[in-house]
């Protein structure tokens, strides 16, 4: 890991125009990534998860006001003109939802909406190459019978096919950052685990920094190095893996991890 870090938030707010009462819904937030780094963010419903990747991404909705500071690579995102957050968009970071079918379009081939990422941060690629570099990536993710595949459309495949597609997509131009919003919540825990095992072989194979986020403690102690554990707006722990589990400091995490099932939890 080196010592720059590729994210860095400091003192984020974030406040919706309705609907939140003027009240700032992420609230003086600070947090930092380094390359090769799986960060989760954990907690409740409503406690300012998504909110915080799409500020990071440039996808929040326009009744929103930002403040503070979100570099990426040292720039500031949050000063940057939406053509320049565009173009970091897909190419440097990308994001991965939790439900695929609302991110794929239902009209378009698989082969297509992989091309159409690839296209727009390659132009002069021909079309062979980005045919080929599409059953490179379906591969990538472990999806069988990739050129079959390519050609289907998305209710063809099931949930974590789908959201194999979606990863496809997002690491398409090999961005240095991905954050990931609950991308394994709407599927069974069998593909689930596949699931988290390619983010985990993806991260390592190309270094690629992780956001990920979720409300489950078992995906963090799976997946994440650190985590920030988050609530109505604010950090109020942060640790490593290890250090949350077995010295948790803050009673809400405390809370979090006496609520977790184990395997003499009765139904
Ligand atoms: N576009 C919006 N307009 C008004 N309020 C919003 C908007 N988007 C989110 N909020 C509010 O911001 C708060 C934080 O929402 P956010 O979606 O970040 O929570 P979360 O931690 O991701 O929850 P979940 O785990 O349920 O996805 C919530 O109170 C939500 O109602």
């Amino acid at each position: 890991m080196t010592n720059s870090p590729l994210l860095r938030v400091k003192d984020l707010v974030a406040t919706f125009a309705s609907g939140s009462d003027f009240k700032p819904v992420v609230n003086g937030l600070s947090f930092h990534v380094y390359p090769g780094e799986i960060v989760a963010i954990v907690g409740e419903s409503g406690s300012g998860k998504s909110v915080t990747s799409l500020s990071i991404m440039g996808l929040l909705n326009r009744n929103a006001t930002i403040s503070g500071s979100i570099l990426y690579e040292g720039q500031e995102l949050l000063t940057m003109s939406a053509t320049e957050r565009r173009r970091l968009r897909g190419k440097e970071m990308s994001m991965i939802f939790q439900e695929p079918m609302s991110s794929l379009n239902p009209m378009l081939r698989i082969q297509t909406q992989i091309a159409e990422v690839l296209k727009i941060h390659n132009r002069s690629w021909s079309k062979s190459a980005i045919a080929k570099k599409v059953i490179d990536l379906l591969e990538q993710v472990d999806i069988p019978n990739p050129e079959e595949t390519a050609k289907r459309f998305p209710h063809q495949l099931s949930g974590g096919m789908r959201q194999r597609v979606m990863i496809a997509i997002a690491i398409a131009c090999q961005p240095k950052l991905l954050i990931a919003d609950e991308p394994t919540t709407a599927l069974d825990v069998t593909t689930q685990a596949q699931i988290l095992a390619l983010m985990k072989r993806l991260n390592k194979q190309n270094g690629t920094g992780i956001v990920f986020i979720t409300h489950d403690l078992s995906v963090v102690a799976d997946i994440a190095d650190r985590v920030l554990v988050m609530r109505t707006g604010k950090i109020v722990e942060e640790a490593t893996v290890f250090d949350l589990f077995d010295k948790p400091q803050h009673p809400y995490t405390l809370g979090l991890l006496k609520a977790m099932p184990t395997l003499d939890t009765s139904f």
